[in-house]
């Protein structure tokens, strides 16, 4: 689907309109608001708001999944007058995306900032008595949302933590505004302006060509292995970070890598997950397990990788006292670069 846009190109000596794309379109106008804020508060006007407590989204069970319900600007003015709160508070709100007929999404948090703790958790219960909803964790969520759904509330959670860690200039100590469409903080007394953080994460599948390495932190659900990952370090590119991380934390040097796919991830505190393929050096497989970053690590054939995508965890304690073998669900980046591997065994053909 196409539309014709209001912007037009000077070519020559004559105005030309091209034909956008829907993408294109939705792209400018997201633009535009993050730019302008009065559009962004006349956007507001026919807006969509989605309704989060502390971080957690309202969310309404239907059936085997969570649904999230949007709300109108007058719908939202109306709870928070009933809440004793100011409608003012709507100016915390940021934008998180646009439907294809240019309705603008916000998100706003109703439970951070608030004056007063318990009174904030008192008015939680009675808010999801009147939005017929509940404010639930995303991390106990997230699997049972829409892919729509879990992007649009990943995003909306990542933008709301950050302002609600970054109120205050770092060299002024002075507040921090932030503009309309939440894309951006500037100090009033100095003008530096701050934007939302995003933190690289490599993640990277390590195979000898046959077999590929997968690792657990204690942390992980019992039974559940998954690919390398790690912080990018300052001043390191994508191809230091996964060398260096693999070195930490199983001894190993890789020798050839393969870009395959990036994510953003939520948890715990939202990364932008860039995922690869790498091979060891021929006849250098022996892991020495980094015990202050691992649990364990070890190297899985095909056939077992390709069992355990097919089941899914958490699993229960066997009779024997261990927890089956199993790969993080089909949302994470890692299952799609272990599911890639398995349907394709890439890195061993790969050129130097
Ligand atoms: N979507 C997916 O498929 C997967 C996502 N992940 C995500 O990848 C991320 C990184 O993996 P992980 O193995 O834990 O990373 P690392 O191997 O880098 O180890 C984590 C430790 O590194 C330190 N660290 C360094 N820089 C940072 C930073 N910018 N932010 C936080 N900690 C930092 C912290 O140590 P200290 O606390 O001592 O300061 C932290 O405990 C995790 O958030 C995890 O959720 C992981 C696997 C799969
Ligand atoms: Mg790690």
């Amino acid at each position: 689907m196409s539309l014709y846009c209001g912007i037009a190109c000077r070519r020559k000596s004559f105005w030309c309109y091209r034909l956008l794309s829907t993408y294109v379109t939705k792209t400018r106008y997201l633009f535009e608001l993050k730019e302008d804020d009065d559009a962004c508060k006349k956007a507001q006007k026919t807006g969509a708001f989605y309704l989060f407590h502390s971080l957690a989204p309202l969310l309404q069970k239907s059936e085997h999944q969570y649904l999230a319900p949007q709300h109108s600007l007058l719908e939202l003015e109306k709870l928070l007058g009933k809440f004793g709160q100011d409608t003012q508070r709507i100016e915390d709100s940021v934008l998180i995306g646009c439907s294809a007929q240019r309705e603008a999404w916000f998100a706003l948090d109703l439970g951070l900032n608030s004056s007063s703790p318990i009174n904030a958790s008192l008015q939680k219960r009675e808010m999801e008595t009147e939005l017929k909803g509940s404010f639930i964790e995303l991390s106990k969520a997230l699997l049972q949302l829409n892919v729509k759904d879990a992007s649009l509330l990943s995003t909306a959670q990542a933008l709301l933590r950050w302002h609600d860690a970054h109120q205050f200039c770092s060299r002024s100590g002075q507040p921090t505004k932030k503009n309309m469409a939440g894309s951006k903080r500037v100090c009033p007394s100095n003008k530096i302006i701050y934007y939302p953080q995003v933190t690289p994460v490599v993640i990277t599948l390590v195979s000898d060509g046959t077999q590929c390495l997968l690792a657990r932190q204690s942390s992980f659900p019992k039974g559940m292995y998954s690919a390398l990952a790690g912080f990018c370090d300052i001043g390191e590119s994508l191809e230091e970070a996964v060398r260096r991380e693999v070195a930490e934390e199983v001894g190993l040097e890789v020798e050839r890598l393969q870009y395959s796919a990036s994510q953003h991830w939520p948890f715990p505190n939202s990364s932008l997950m860039i995922a690869c393929h790498a091979t060891v050096k021929p006849g250098q497989t022996e892991i020495q397990v980094n015990l202050r970053e691992l649990e364990a690590a070890a190297w899985f054939s095909h056939d077992e990788v390709a069992k355990a995508l097919r089941r899914n965890g958490p699993y229960t304690q066997q009779l024997n006292g261990t927890f089956p073998f199993w790969l993080p669900p089909k949302l994470a980046i890692a299952h799609q670069l272990i599911k890639e591997w398995v349907e394709k065994p890439i890195c061993s053909a790969l050129p130097a």
